[in-house]
């Protein structure tokens, strides 16, 4: 197992707009982001009692960085630990147009501007093809969540016009509280072209579904996940992990942009979701809390694991120095600090091979019988008779655990979110 807080980083968008004063430090243990906020220009979201703001992060980019730099130092050490089998998430957080989506999905009129999805599947593909030693298999899914409801991006069969006209995914727990989410595809996908076909229908539904009454992307957030499964040519362990890549919606504060009507409603689901997730980051922060409220939203049920569990996770905290938007960025800064006290215990996802399992334990069967053959002279077929079934069903009854009945008629275990 291995035990580590979430790693956060800043990035800074580029503007040539007036921005606050601040500093940016990248030192060799980690950088900081500085603010320095004049008390007089106050604006009522900052407590102006100071006039620095300074936080620590693992790393801060400033406004040059490019998309290359951020993949290599963010995405690429949590692609590594997924191909070594643990589970890994990177979630953008930040207000509405402070470069989330540029980070996560990447700019699409430039190459260099793709983002961290598509610079990561290119990198797993490339080391599957480098690797002839293993067998990888890799499923893809891609999530909208909009007013607590869940939407498939991937479903090929949708013209959609509306986000409404999307399969709608749902929430199921079992009885060991793990979460099932019905009716969100998983598309498999052999090669990067597959892969960034599938990134492209559901970014496309994600922008279809967008009118400029209804711009759900800064009101929704979007999980898009990868299933990586790896085995050893001839070994019967499986190793099987996943990467969510998160673009959560916009964080500000609804009373600061004045909204109403049905955007109202939109702004109290999206800030809800956030402030449940922010409870859930102040109960994780906290020592001793025993009750987590996991449970209160749809994206922190879904990112569950991300949060405190078994995942390698890594915040980006996306941050607009402009000067009209320093009460943001100073309350990004201040949620990635809490963020950064979260502990999280990473576990290698490794499993014996179910069908393989079954084979080397029929061969296991077939030569006992043989040998209690030799034994007694007794031949015996490999069919039991109808009075051994009847003899022995009871008895495997009592051995299967109920919910492994249950789980076996849905998705393998490896493939659920
Ligand atoms: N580092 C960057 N370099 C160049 N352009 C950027 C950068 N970051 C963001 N932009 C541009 O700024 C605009 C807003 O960025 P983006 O859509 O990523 O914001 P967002 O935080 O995802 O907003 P929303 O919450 O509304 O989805 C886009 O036009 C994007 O291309």
């Amino acid at each position: 197992m291995v035990k580590q807080t979430i790693q956060i980083f800043a990035r800074v968008k580029p503007t040539k707009k007036q921005t606050a004063e601040y500093f940016v430090d990248c030192e060799e243990q980690g950088g900081s982001l500085e603010f320095v906020v004049p008390r007089d220009l106050a604006d009522g979201v900052i407590n102006n009692k100071r006039e620095n703001y300074k936080f620590r992060f693992q790393k801060v980019f400033d406004q040059t960085a490019n998309q290359e730099e951020i993949f290599e130092a963010i995405a690429k050490p949590v692609a590594d630990n997924v191909l070594a089998g643990y589970n890994g998430t990177i979630f953008a957080y930040g207000q509405t147009g402070s470069g989330k989506t540029f980070t996560i999905t990447g700019g699409a009129e430039n190459y260099n501007d793709r983002g961290i999805i598509p610079r990561t599947l290119s990198y797993l593909y490339q080391h599957f093809s480098k690797d002839s030693s293993m067998i990888y298999t890799t499923h893809i899914s891609y999530l909208e969540i909009y007013n607590e409801t869940g939407y498939d991006l991937l479903n090929p069969q949708h013209e959609a016009s509306r986000l409404e006209d999307l399969p709608k995914v749902t929430i199921m727990e079992d009885p060991d509280q793990n979460i099932h989410l019905k009716n969100l595809s998983l598309q498999q996908s052999a090669n990067e072209e597959e892969a960034l076909d599938l990134l492209f229908l559901g970014d496309t539904n994600r922008m279809i579904a967008e009118t400029p009454m209804n711009q759900a992307s800064t009101r929704s957030h979007c999980i898009f996940t990868i299933h990586l499964c790896s085995k050893e040519l001839g070994s019967a362990m499986v190793r099987c992990s996943k990467l969510h890549l998160v673009d959560l919606a916009g964080s500000e504060r609804v009373g600061k942009t004045g909204v109403g009507g049905q955007i109202l409603t939109e702004a109290k689901y999206i800030n809800l979701s956030l402030h449940y997730l922010e409870q859930v980051i102040i109960a994780l922060s906290e020592k001793n809390r025993s009750h987590i409220p996991y449970r209160n939203s749809m994206m922190t049920s879904v990112l569950r694991d991300s949060l405190g569990g078994n995942c390698m996770t890594t915040m980006i905290a996306a941050v607009s120095v402009e000067r009209k938007n320093t009460g943001e960025s100073i309350s990004t800064c201040r949620f990635a600090q809490r963020v950064a006290l979260i502990k999280n215990d990473a576990l290698l996802n490794e499993e014996l091979d179910p069908a393989l399992l079954i084979v080397r334990l029929k061969k296991e069967i077939q030569c006992l019988k043989e040998e209690l053959a030799l034994v007694t002279g007794e031949q015996r077929s490999d069919k039991l008779t109808q009075e051994e079934i009847q003899q022995y069903v009871p008895s495997v009854m009592v051995c299967i655990p109920q919910n492994r009945l249950r789980v076996s008629a849905s998705r393998p275990p490896h493939l659920q979110l």
